[in-house]
């Protein structure tokens, strides 16, 4: 089986303040040259105070157009100049609360990409699409979106992470066994296009991830790290939670 370096990812979502990213940045230093790659997604008026802290940055979207009139866009091209490595592209909260459709999803992928950005593709089911049994259509048709645009390939430069809407923020996290099916579930998938695509891609679990149950979702053999929302906002846990990617918690 593929090695996969774990992710652990903290998307602070419109939270945080310069002093938060002072103070995370300070507690997650001690992982620049171990064997987890954490990144922070802070909001976008503070991605240039959280490159000069020095951790790495990624934008929580970013504009699928080149520059010109989009007030209040994030363009890629200055966003990977000003030191983002990463953005996340299709976060249930930009699906539902700004109507991006999983077209427009697949081109902002593909404008990250172009721009020298790594796409995080987000992916999840509803409670009531998981209730009605459609989970895996669901995350099929948004992984799908990005294939159908750009082919197989372009996930060999990305990374996914699956995202059940009904855990976000709710504190219901998915089971292991849960998160591990839909995460088997999606390997499989791509591995029927490539195998090697599908035995080397990240995929991370978010919803709920927190220092108790971070380790039992991390050590299932498909989950390859975690995206993190409110927990990333608290130092100690987001440390911890980084220590459990790693296995020593
Ligand atoms: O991007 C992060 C997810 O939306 C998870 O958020 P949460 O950890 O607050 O549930």
């Amino acid at each position: 089986m593929a090695q996969r370096k774990p992710i652990v990812a903290g998307n602070w979502k419109m939270n945080g303040s310069i002093e938060l990213v002072s103070e995370i940045s300070t507690a997650i230093s001690k992982y620049k040259n171990e064997q987890v790659d954490v990144i922070i997604f802070p909001p976008a008026p503070l991605l240039c105070k959280a490159v000069e802290s020095g951790v790495n940055v990624g934008t929580q979207t970013i504009s699928e157009f080149d520059s010109g009139a989009f007030t209040g866009e994030i363009e890629a091209k200055l966003a990977k100049q000003l030191g983002a490595n990463y953005t996340l592209v299709g976060h249930s909260e930009r699906r539902a609360i700004f109507g991006e459709t999983s077209e427009i999803v697949a081109d902002k992928f593909a404008k990250a990409q172009e721009k020298g950005l790594i796409p995080v593709l987000c992916v999840g089911e509803t409670e009531k699409q998981r209730e009605l049994g459609a989970t895996e259509k669901v995350v099929a048709e948004q992984i799908n979106a990005v294939i159908s645009k750009l082919g197989i390939a372009a996930l060999s430069n990305s990374v996914l992470a699956y995202e059940p809407v009904w855990a976000i923020g709710t504190g219901k996290t998915a089971t292991p066994e849960q998160a591990q099916s839909v995460h088997k579930f999606i390997r499989d998938m791509l591995s029927t296009q490539s195998e090697p695509v599908a035995q080397s891609l990240q995929i991370l679990y978010g919803g709920s991830v927190n220092d108790k149950n971070s380790k039992s979702l991390f050590t299932q053999p498909d989950i390859d790290g975690g995206l993190i929302g409110g927990a990333s906002l608290k130092a100690d846990a987001f440390v911890s939670i980084c220590n459990s990617a790693l296995g020593n918690v």
